[in-house]
Formats: C-alpha cells, structure tokens, sequence
C-alpha cells in the first residue's frame, strides 16, 4: 500500500509530457512482478527435483535390501511380499540362454528333478501356449516305489531369452502360490539346461469339458471313472472350482481364463483348475498381453470392453461354467457369433434357462451374469449359495443330451480354436 502512495505521488508531479517519468513508473512493474514470477518458479522447481530425488533415493534403497529389479505390480501385490525369493524380473544384461539359467539355477536348485528320473519316452498330449505338454514317467529314485505319472510342461525349442525368463517367470509363480487341492500342483522342474520343463501332477482323467461331452455317450465306466453326472455333482464341481478362486482371491489374483476346458478332473470327481499362466501375466505385467486370444464367449463385459478387471470377472466366467456343466458341455450363447457377444450383452441379453436347469441354479448363473462387477457375488459367498442348493439337489437323476459333439462346430460356435480342444475328446 506505502508503495503504491509513493508511485502515485510520482505520477501526479509528472507532466503528461515528461517520458523519463513515465519509464521510470514503467521499470517498477516491468522488473518487481517478472521477478517474484520466476523466484516462485524456482522455488516451486526446488521443491519437485528435492522429492524426485528423494524418491529415487528410497527406491535404490529398497531394491539393494531385497537384491532385485523393480517390477510392475498388480493390484498392490508383489511378489517379494511373499517372502518366497519371487524374483521375476531378470536383468537384461544376460546375452545367452545358458549363462542367463547359469545365473539362474540357485533360485530354482530346491525344484530340480534329476532329468534321469524322467522316462525318455514322451507322450504328447497338447499343444500348450509355451511348447509342447507331454506325460511321461517319473521314478522317484527309489527302486522299490512304482515309476508314477506327471505331465511335462516344456518350453518350445525356438524360444529366446524373453520367453525363457517368462517360462522361469511361470514356475516361481507355481511356487508363490503354494499348494491348493482344487489347483494343478507344481512337483518340480527340469532348468539347469534346455530343454527346460515345468513338472506337474497328472491329473489323469483330463479336461472337464472332454469329460462332459463324454457324459453324452452311453459310457458307463472307462478307467475306473464314471462318465455320469448328476445336478449334485455340478455343484460339487462348482464348489471346488470356487475353493481355487477363493485362494486366488486371497492373493489378490484372479484366473482370467475359467472354463471347463481349463478344469482337469480326477476319478473321484477332485476338480483342478489349471492354465495358470494367464493370471502370471496379470500378476507381473498388470495386464493381459494381446498376444493371448481368450475365447470371447466366457469373458465379461468389463473385459470386452477392456476395462480392468478383476475377480468379479472370474465369477461371470463361472456362471458359463454352470451352463457348460449343466448343458454338457454345450458352447454358449449358440444363437450368437463369437464377434457379435458385446453388443448381445449391450442390449442387456444373457443366456436363457437350459431345459436341464433347475430354477435355483439359474439364478445363480444369472446372480454372476449381472451386469455391474460390483453387484456379482464373490467366490466366498457364491461357494456358500452353492453349498446350500446342494443340499436338496438331485442327485439321482443323470444330466443328459442325446445329441453329440463336432469338435469342429463346436470350436466354431464357441469361437475357439479347433487345436486348442484336448487331445482325449479325439479319442473316443
Ligand atoms: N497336470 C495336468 N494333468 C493332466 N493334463 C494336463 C495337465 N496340465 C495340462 N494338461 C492338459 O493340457 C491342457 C492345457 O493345459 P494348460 O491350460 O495348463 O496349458 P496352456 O495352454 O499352456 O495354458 P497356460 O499358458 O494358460 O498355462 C489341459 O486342458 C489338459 O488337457
């Protein structure tokens, strides 16, 4: 205010004519106001590199404690919170395969299986996304133990680095997790050299969906199992399949991939979920890479219209697993092509009740096809409407279709690749 007075007085004993007055009233204004502009901007500039560097400073010393490259996280989890050496990211400085599993082997060395426990004769039986996946015979090493099955998950020959450090990636994974009933269990790997595999339990009986359509012929007994399904037993099977969804929950995962064909069943009807590998890439990327084709059909809305996604999506890829269940493995949505679904569930469409479906089950099929992610069930609360159905479901009467499957229409009303069905459907 003091200052303005004196300007102002300055002015009035100016003529209009004096311009020395004039510029000199001007350089007050032309330099004091530029000047507190740019002392502000310094200071504001000061305050963001002094957090900048502070942060990078936290930063080196978190990764220099743990002995690893940071790495994206997923849904706040990562895996070195897990204590279990996760350590997915691998620095790229490594310009071979063998010296990159060199420098590997000590965090892998507890999961070797000796390659000489495992028989040479390699029988494949799909074509897995990293390579081919074989069953072969495991001898434990003890002469008097019977040589017991495993499925071999191999890495295809022609990989390169990246897809070594992701097949490597894939096994920590398995060991992050940890042991589950309702999810296929890692016995261990083949890595110090190539050709690398990942060794699995066999889960003998094969894919849910191949048992299903097997359901439909007049089977009754094929080793040892029963190819009959009551509506009991697809809550049964539910249930399990929701265990494992459950621990993936827990683990702020999700699948990303459920459905029957992703399901192995044992004898005793024990369900496993397996094709893990898409919820590895979720976890260490944050997102699904779009080299991977997922059969539209089974997928949500929010992923189709690829928002973020997460459990809630698994629980609306359930709901078509009760339907596959429930219709013997028919593809959903017939009347709809595979490209077409996003606008049918635009319009607020979903699949109506099978004539094979109880009311109580159709609402809950219908309780995870809600549109909204936030009003689906979660996998706890679905396993416990579940339970109860159970408990007055028939378990006499035997689910049936009388029709038979052509896996070559099915994959193309499905929208999935013929070569992506099990090999055991072939077979029967
Ligand atoms: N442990 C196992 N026991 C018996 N069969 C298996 C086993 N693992 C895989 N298979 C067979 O291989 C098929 C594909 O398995 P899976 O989906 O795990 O491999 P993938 O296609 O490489 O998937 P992902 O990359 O998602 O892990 C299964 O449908 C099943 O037929």
């Amino acid at each position: 205010m003091g200052d303005r007075r004196v300007m102002t007085r300055k002015l009035l004993e100016c003529s209009f004519s004096d311009k020395l007055c004039v510029v000199q009233e001007g350089q007050y204004e032309v330099i004091i106001v530029p000047a507190l502009f740019v002392g502000a901007f310094l200071i504001l500039l000061g305050v963001i590199l002094w957090l900048f560097i502070r942060g990078q400073r936290a930063q080196q010393q978190r990764s220099g404690r743990q002995g690893i490259a940071p790495m994206p996280s997923s849904r706040g989890l990562r895996w070195e919170e897990a204590g279990q050496g996760g350590n997915v990211c691998v620095p790229l400085k490594e310009t071979s395969v063998e010296s990159f599993l060199r420098a590997r082997a000590p965090v892998l060395d507890k999961l070797q299986v000796p390659r000489e426990q495992l028989s040479e004769v390699l029988e494949q039986i799909y074509n897995g996304s990293c390579g081919p996946i074989y069953r072969a015979k495991r001898n434990s090493g003890d002469s008097s133990a019977k040589p017991k099955s495993v499925v071999l998950k191999a890495l295809k020959e022609s990989a390169g680095l990246h897809e070594v450090q992701n097949f490597l990636g894939q096994i920590q994974f398995y060991q992050y997790l940890g042991k589950h009933k309702n999810l296929v269990q890692l016995e261990g790997c083949c890595t110090e050299r190539l050709p690398l595999y990942m060794v699995l339990e066999d889960v003998a009986q094969g894919d849910l969906l191949s048992f299903l359509w097997t359901c439909r012929r007049d089977v009754m007994t094929m080793d040892g199992l029963l190819y009959d399904i009551t509506e009991k037993q697809v809550y049964h099977i539910g249930k399990q399949v929701l265990l494992a969804l459950e621990f993936l929950e827990d683990k702020h995962l999700f699948h990303g991939d459920v459905a029957a064909r992703n399901i192995l069943i044992q004898s005793d009807l024990t369900a496993k979920l397996c094709g893990l590998g898409l919820a590895y890439e979720v976890h260490t990327q944050g997102a699904i890479s779009s080299a991977r084709t997922i059969p539209l059909k089974w997928l949500s809305p929010e992923r189709l219209l690829q928002r973020p996604a997460g459990i809630r999506a698994d629980i609306w890829s359930f709901g078509i697993l009760l339907y596959e269940m429930v219709t013997l493995g028919a593809p959903p949505y017939p009347e709809v092509p595979p490209t077409s679904i996003l606008q049918h569930l635009q319009r607020r469409k979903i699949m109506k009740r099978p004539s094979s479906c109880k009311h109580t089950m159709y609402n809950i099929m219908k309780s995870c096809w809600r549109w909204s992610e936030d009003s689906r069930p979660l996998p706890r609360e679905l396993r416990v409407r579940l339970e109860a159905a159970a408990r007055t479901a028939d378990d006499k009467a035997v689910l049936q279709v009388p029709e038979l499957v052509v896996p070559e229409l099915y994959a193309a009303v499905a929208g999935i690749s013929v070569n992506s069905l099990s090999y055991s459907y072939s077979i029967l």
